[in-house]
C-alpha cells in the first residue's frame, strides 16, 4: 500500500479543480488518540496565562503574545469563554480556542505526525521541491462557545512569492454542520489572492478590506475523525460558531515551499530557517 498522502491522478485533478481535497482515514485511530491525549496533557499543565483568539476582531493580532506564539506553544481562549466578571465560565479545557503555533517543532507527538511519511508523500505528490511546515494549530471549536472563523484565504496570512501555502486540516473528531465543520467555495482558488495581512512594528493590518461572499456558494466539508482536508492557499474557506454540545477538535498545519518561493518578511510570522523542514 502506498502512503496515505500519495495522491492518484484523479485526486490531483479534483484538487486542481476545486481547491480542496478530502483524504479519508488519513490518520489511524491510534494516531488521533495519541494527539488528543497529548493535547489533554498540555492543557492540564497550562497555567491559565493565555490570550483571546478572534478572527472577527482584528485587535488580537496587534500584540506580542501573538507574535511570540510563532516559536512556542501558546494557548488562546475562545472569545466567549469569559463572564462579565472576567473569569472563565467553564473549565479551562472547555475554554481554549486553539494552541499554536510551533507544536510541530517543539512537541514530539505533533512532530511525529507533521514530519511523517503520509505528510511528506502528500507534498511530493503536490510537486513541492522543499516543503517546510510553517505553523501548526490544535483547534478545539469548543461546545457552545467555539468561535466562528470568518471567510479567508490562508495565503493572506502566510505569503510567499510566488504563493505556495497549502493547509492540512486533520479532523481529530467527526466534523459536521452541527459542530462547526469547514465550508469552502469550490474553485475559488482560481480567482487570485484578495488581500494580505502585513506586519508593522507592533501591529498588523490588511492591505485591502475583505470582499463579501455569498453564503450560498459555500459547500460543507463534513468529515470523520482521522480524515484530512487539503486546502489550497487561495481557497476561500470558513467555519461557523459551534453552538452544539459537541466539540470539534482538529489539527491544522500550513506548509510552504522554500525552494523557488520566498517567505515574505511582511508576514506576521517570522520564519526561522531551522524550523519546519523535512
Ligand atoms: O478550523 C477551522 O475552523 C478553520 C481552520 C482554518 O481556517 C485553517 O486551518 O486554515
Ligand atoms: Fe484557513
Amino acid at each position: 500500500m502506498p502512503p496515505a498522502g500519495s495522491l492518484t491522478d484523479e485526486q490531483l485533478r479534483f484538487f486542481d479543480t476545486n481547491g480542496y481535497l478530502v483524504l479519508g482515514s488519513f490518520s489511524s485511530a491510534e494516531e488521533v488518540k495519541a494527539m488528543r491525549d497529548r493535547m489533554a496533557e498540555l492543557v492540564d499543565g497550562f497555567d491559565g496565562a493565555g490570550d483571546v483568539f478572534s478572527t472577527k476582531d482584528h485587535r488580537q493580532v496587534k500584540n506580542d503574545f501573538f507574535f511570540k506564539s510563532a516559536e512556542n506553544i501558546s494557548f488562546f481562549f475562545e472569545e466567549k469563554a469569559f463572564g462579565d466578571d472576567g473569569c472563565l465560565k467553564q473549565a479551562k479545557e472547555l475554554s481554549i480556542n486553539k494552541v499554536g503555533h510551533a507544536l510541530h517543532e517543539l512537541d514530539p507527538v505533533f512532530k511525529k505526525f507533521s514530519f511523517g511519511v503520509n505528510v511528506s508523500s502528500l507534498f511530493s505528490s503536490l510537486r513541492y521541491k522543499r516543503p517546510a511546515v510553517i505553523q501548526s494549530m490544535y483547534i478545539f471549536k469548543q461546545p457552545g462557545i467555539g468561535g466562528e472563523v470568518v471567510p479567508h484565504q490562508d495565503n493572506t496570512f502566510l505569503y510567499t512569492d510566488p504563493p505556495s501555502c497549502t493547509g492540512l486540516w486533520l479532523a481529530l473528531e467527526d466534523a459536521t454542520k452541527t459542530n462547526g465543520c469547514l465550508w469552502a467555495i469550490p474553485g475559488s482558488h482560481k480567482n487570485g489572492l484578495k488581500r494580505r495581512m502585513i506586519r508593522d512594528e507592533n501591529d498588523t493590518h490588511f492591505d485591502h478590506p475583505s470582499p463579501t461572499y455569498d453564503l450560498k456558494e459555500f459547500v460543507p466539508l463534513e468529515v470523520k475523525s482521522g480524515d484530512l482536508v487539503v486546502i489550497h492557499g487561495d481557497l476561500i474557506h470558513q467555519s461557523f460558531e459551534n453552538l452544539s454540545p459537541v466539540s470539534r477538535h482538529a489539527l491544522s498545519l500550513h506548509v510552504i515551499d522554500t525552494e523557488g518561493c520566498e517567505w515574505s518578511k511582511q508576514n506576521w510570522l517570522v520564519y526561522f530557517n531551522t524550523f519546519g523542514e523535512f
